[in-house]
Order: structure tokens, then C-alpha cells, then sequence
């Protein structure tokens, strides 16, 4: 199949790079000449595991190209649109700037039998409205929405083999045809059992952000959990692991810490309660402005046990902070809880020096006012507290007896309940952490 994918960040660049490695002919189409040259040169313009491999295994076929001229689409059968639909300013909405503008510059170029198929994220309704401005560049192509579930850090595992998928079609005889060329495309992944559920436009969105929004819940209901652990001096791992044993809850995703963050769970529920809204289904969804407060009071409270750590007062105290990524092995910083509450530890008097394996870059462009460092031996020289913000592997590593040897004072904050107290506490450390004693 001939596909292009718009939108090369982190969905678009893995989704273009794995179906190539799927066999498709694949153009990759961008606005950003930046990405799209380190693209074309084989370079991923963003961390993510296994996509410098997969781009230069396709690049060597012949079969992965990248292009910001739209016109190039001319030659494709399939167009998946991936560009962002981040928050708009000041609102819950999803700003469908990016998505109205890569449709309208595909229209003009589809031919009879062409298949435009959405992957990103919308708000219900989009694909309907999309459908329409298809049909009217070319009465003989059809629209398809697909959504992606994808997880950074494991983004190419999940796209090479995804958990399901689900394919959003119109009725009768055009559904069937645009069925028929999603088949093909999975085609490896339906050979494998995946399951697959096709359905509406409006079903096929939903799913989307439904699971979105089940998964913050389970994270802010594990961390309201935490909240009343740490009034009562019970331990929430403790209680997630013994909860997480009944099948029907499952452990997973029930990891108490800083919360979630990135480019998708947090503006993914707002914008969520803004479409139930206009739709006229305000009381629905009001239970996730419960779940987007819970998430963000644990930033508050790794500021305020800092705080704690430090007797009394941040002023003036260095804070070694590691992890600034929104997740481990991504460098991701959208809505970053370790990044927010290494600038608030900052912006409260701290002198905030962090390391981060992935994310330093991306974090110095935001937040030029903190220090870097290069390990995270460095951040903690001679510091007065160290949180660990983000649990990279390397920091659920660190040996506390080798690493307390170049620190001004033994505190620790476990912001992601990833270290092991007994441990670090008989090598002399003052540890906390959120919801355990
Ligand atoms: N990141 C994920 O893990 C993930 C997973 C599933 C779904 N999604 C959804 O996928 C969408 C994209 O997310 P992302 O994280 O890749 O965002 P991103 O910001 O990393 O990438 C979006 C890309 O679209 C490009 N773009 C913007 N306008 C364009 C246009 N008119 N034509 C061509 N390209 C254009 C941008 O330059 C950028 O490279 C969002 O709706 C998101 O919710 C993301
Ligand atoms: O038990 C947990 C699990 C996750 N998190 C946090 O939740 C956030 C999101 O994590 P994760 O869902 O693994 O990362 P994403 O890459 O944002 O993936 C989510 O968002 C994508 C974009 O919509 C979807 O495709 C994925 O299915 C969905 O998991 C991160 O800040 C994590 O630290 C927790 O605090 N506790």
C-alpha cells in the first residue's frame, strides 16, 4: 500500500516508520523543514527507543521518505492524518487548528479511491466534519478514523504490535472499501489475532478518549488513595500491589506517585469534558475535573515535602532533581510533572540543579532559569535534598551508600514510589515519599 502519514511527531514519525517496516511505501509530510530534514537524513528528531533503528533499516529500502510539500501526496493511496490537537490557551478545548489546516491542504490532491484515515486524538464529531470536507475535494474518496493507543518509550512495540485496533467507518458499501484497505495495512497485525473492532465514526472516537480517561482515573484514584495514606501512615504500593491482585482491578496503572503528565492524558480529559459540554452532556464527565485536581495536588505535595525535607524552608537550598521527562525513557515535557515541580521548587527560593538522561535539552528550552547538570552524580554534589521526579531506570539503580558519598545532607523524595526506603534508609538516608509512611 502507498501511504502517506501527516504529521511527523510522536505518533506520525513511529506510525510512518513502522508501517514501512510493514512493507508500505510510506512519505512522511511535515510543516516543521527542521523535523523533516533530520527525517530524510535518518535521524529521530525526538528520543524514543528502537525508532533510529526502524528509520534506518526503512530509509536503506527505499521505502520511507519525507517531504513538507503536500503535493507529493498525489502519488498515495492512504493518508493518515497525525498531527497535534494540543489544549487551546486559557480554554479545555482541543485546538483543531492543526487538523482542519492538514486536511484542507490534502483535499485538493485526492484522486478517486483514496482513503484519508485520522489517527489523532479529537474531540467526537471531527471525523464526521472532516468526512465532509473529503467529499467535497473528491466525492470518490472516503474517510476512516483510526485511533492510536500508542506509549511513549514503547511507542514502536505498540504500533509494530498493537493491543487492538479499531477502524471508525461509514455505512454500507464505503465502509466496506475502507475496511478493506485498513486490512490491508494491518495486515500483520490481524495475522497475529489482534483484536479488532469496527464500528461508527463517533463509537471509533470515543473509544479514544474513553480509554484516555479511564486511565487518569486509575492513576487519581490510586493517588487519592495516597492522600489518606499519608494521614494514617499506611503504605499506597502496598495497597495497589493487594488491590491489584483481584483480576477485575489489575495492578497495572496504579502506580502512586507524581501523577501523569505529557501531550495526551491531561488536555485528553479537558478536552473531553469541553465536547460532553457543548454537546449537552456538562454532568457526564465531572468527575474528571476531580481526577485533573487530585493529579495536580501531587505536585503541590512533592513541593511541600521538600519543604518538609529541608526543615522548614527551600529558600537558598540546593535541590538536586532527577527526571525531568513526563515519563521514563521518553524526552517528552509536555505538561511534565517532574518539570513543573522542579520549577516551582525553583520559583519557592530553591537552586534547582537537574539531570534528566533524555529530556535536559527540551527542559533548558523551557526552563532556562534552572541549572543542569550532566549525571545525576553531578546534580547531587554537595546538594541539601535530591527527588527523584522521574524513575528512570538509572535512578532505580542508584547504589544510596555509593550515592550519598558526594551529597551535602542524606534527604531523599521518592516522587515515583521507584526506590526501595529499607534501603536507602540504612544507608543513612532521611527518605519520604508520597503515600508511604
Ligand atoms: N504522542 C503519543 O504518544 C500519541 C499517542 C496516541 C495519539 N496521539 C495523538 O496524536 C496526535 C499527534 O500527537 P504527537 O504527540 O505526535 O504531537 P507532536 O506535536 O509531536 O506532532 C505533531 C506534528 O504535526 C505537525 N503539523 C502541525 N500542523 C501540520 C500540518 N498542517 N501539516 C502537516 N504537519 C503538521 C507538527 O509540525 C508536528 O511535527 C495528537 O492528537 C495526540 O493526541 C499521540
Ligand atoms: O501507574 C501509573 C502509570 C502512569 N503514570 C503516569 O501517567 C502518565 C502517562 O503515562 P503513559 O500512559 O504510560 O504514557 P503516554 O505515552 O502518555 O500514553 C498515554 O497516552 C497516549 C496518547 O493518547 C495513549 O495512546 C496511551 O495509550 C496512553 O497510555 C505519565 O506521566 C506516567 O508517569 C502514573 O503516574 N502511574
Amino acid at each position: 500500500m502507498r501511504i502517506t502519514v501527516i504529521g511527523c511527531g510522536y505518533l506520525g514519525a513511529v506510525h510512518a516508520a513502522c508501517m514501512a517496516e510493514l512493507g508500505h511505501e510510506v512519505l512522511g509530510i511535515d510543516v516543521d523543514q527542521a523535523k523533516i530534514e533530520a527525517l530524510s537524513a535518518g535521524r529521530a528528531p525526538f528520543f524514543e527507543p528502537g525508532l533510529p533503528e526502524l528509520l534506518a533499516s526503512a530509509s536503506a529500502t527505499g521505502r520511507l521518505k519525507f517531504t513538507t510539500d503536500f503535493s507529493q501526496a498525489a502519488g498515495y493511496d492512504a493518508h493518515f492524518i497525525a498531527v497535534g490537537t494540543p489544549q487551546k490557551k486559557g480554554e479545555y478545548a482541543a485546538d483543531m487548528t492543526y487538523v482542519d489546516a492538514a486536511a484542507t491542504s490534502l483535499a485538493q490532491y485526492l484522486k478517486p479511491g483514496d482513503l484519508v484515515i485520522g489517527k489523532s486524538t479529537v474531540p467526537v464529531g471531527t471525523a464526521r466534519r472532516l468526512a465532509e470536507i473529503v467529499k467535497a475535494a473528491q466525492p470518490e474518496a472516503e474517510l476512516a478514523w483510526n485511533p492510536e493507543f500508542l506509549r511513549e518509550g514503547f511507542a514502536v512495540e505498540d504500533t509494530l504490535r498493537p493491543d487492538r485496533l479499531v477502524y471508525g467507518v461509514p455505512d454500507g458499501e464505503a465502509g466496506e472499501k475502507a475496511k478493506a484497505v485498513l486490512d490491508e495495512i494491518y495486515a500483520v497485525a490481524l495475522g497475529n489475532d489482534t483484536p479488532l473492532v469496527v464500528t461508527g465514526y463517533e463509537t471509533a472516537e470515543l473509544v479514544k478518549v474513553s480509554a484516555n480517561a479511564f486511565l487518569a482515573t486509575k492513576i487519581s484514584f490510586i493517588n487519592a488513595i495516597a492522600e489518606v495514606a499519608d494521614v494514617t501512615g499506611a503504605d499506597v504500593t502496598k495497597i495497589a500491589d493487594a488491590i491489584g491482585y483481584d483480576a477485575r482491578i489489575g495492578r497495572r496503572f496504579l502506580n502512586a506517585g507524581l501523577g501523569f503528565g505529557g501531550g495526551c492524558l491531561p488536555k485528553d480529559i479537558r478536552a473531553f469534558q469541553a465536547r460532553a459540554g457543548e454537546l449537552g452532556a456538562d454532568q457526564a464527565l465531572t468527575f474528571l475535573k476531580e481526577v485533573d485536581a487530585i493529579n495536580i495536588r501531587r505536585r503541590v505535595r512533592a513541593v511541600d515535602l521538600t519543604r518538609e525535607l529541608l526543615d522548614g524552608s527551600l529558600r537558598g537550598k540546593k535541590v538536586a532533581v532527577l527526571g525531568l521527562a513526563f515519563k521514563p525513557d521518553s524526552d517528552d515535557i509536555r505538561d511534565s510533572p517532574a518539570l513543573d515541580v522542579a520549577a516551582q521548587l525553583r520559583a519557592q527560593g530553591a537552586r534547582v540543579v537537574a539531570f534528566d538522561p533524555e529530556a535536559v535539552p527540551n527542559a533548558q528550552r523551557q526552563h532556562p532559569e534552572l541549572d543542569f547538570a550532566s549525571s545525576a552524580e553531578e546534580a547531587a554534589a554537595d546538594a541539601d535534598a535530591v527527588v527523584v521526579l522521574t524513575e528512570w531506570k538509572q535512578f532505580r539503580e542508584l547504589d544510596p551508600v555509593a550515592f550519598g558519598e558526594s551529597v551535602g545532607a542524606k534527604n531523599i523524595l521518592d516522587g515515583r514510589n521507584c526506590l526501595d526506603p529499607e534501603k536507602w534508609r540504612a544507608a543513612g538516608w532521611h527518605y519520604r515519599a508520597l503515600g508511604r509512611p
